[in-house]
């Protein structure tokens, strides 16, 4: 295939998504589940799911507010980098403090990179039931301290780009709420 080829075929407005929210509320799911349906259309895709972020870039980073705040900011300097490269940078991370959220539309806005913010706005009682790693568990069990939405602070997003209540739609409607709203920017 030519390069120009390669050009016609594939989607190049680059943009973030960052899905914000609970542990167990949905975001790494609704982040493949848009991960598909924007390759299907010829869009470059990565998703920066948090688990691997951690265990690579941010190896050595625990959860206290200190070191919450540089893995979202790493994370947001990396999605970044792909975004302006015409990449779909999809971001499932709790990123749970305002001002680290900030910083990172900041840093996007500085240099004209589309940067959309997601609420996964589940509550947390629906999250604990769900508890796909068992945290909640963990933590009512006195086995864990310093959960996000539990014993340590979520800030919920004021004014997100899109708020997904997921436990009132299926997966694939969530991912199609967000992948409209990329349609309605000019950017899917
Ligand atoms: N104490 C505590 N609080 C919250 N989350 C915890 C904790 N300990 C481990 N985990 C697991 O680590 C994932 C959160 O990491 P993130 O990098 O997404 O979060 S953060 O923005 O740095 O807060 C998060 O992943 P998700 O469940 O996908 O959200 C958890 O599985
Ligand atoms: N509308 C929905 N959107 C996303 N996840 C959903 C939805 N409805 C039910 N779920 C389920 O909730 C769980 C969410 O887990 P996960 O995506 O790992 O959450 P997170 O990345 O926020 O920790 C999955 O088991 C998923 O199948």
């Amino acid at each position: 295939m030519t390069n120009e080829r390669m050009q016609e075929n594939h989607v190049t407005s680059g943009a973030t998504v960052w899905l914000t929210g609970l542990p167990s509320a949905g975001k790494t799911t609704i982040a493949y589940a848009l991960a598909d349906r924007l390759r299907a259309g010829g869009h470059r895709v990565e998703v920066l799911d948090g688990d691997e972020i951690r265990e690579f870039v941010s190896a050595g980073l625990g959860f206290s507010r200190e070191d919450r705040h540089t893995n979202v900011q790493r994370i947001g300097f990396v999605a970044e980098l792909l975004a302006r490269n015409g990449v779909k940078a999809l971001v499932p991370v709790i990123a749970p403090y305002t001002d680290s959220r900030d910083a990172v539309r900041g840093r996007h806005e500085e240099n004209g990179t589309p940067y959309l913010e997601v609420h996964v706005a589940t509550p947390v009682e629906v999250c604990s039931v769900r508890d796909v790693k068992g945290l909640y568990a963990k933590q009512a069990a006195g086995e864990l301290t310093g959960l996000t939405g539990v014993d340590d602070p979520y800030e919920e997003p004021k004014t997100p780009d899109l708020r997904i209540e997921s436990q009132h739609q299926t997966v694939q409607e969530s991912a199609a709420s967000v992948y409209a709203l990329l349609s309605e920017r000019g950017l899917a």
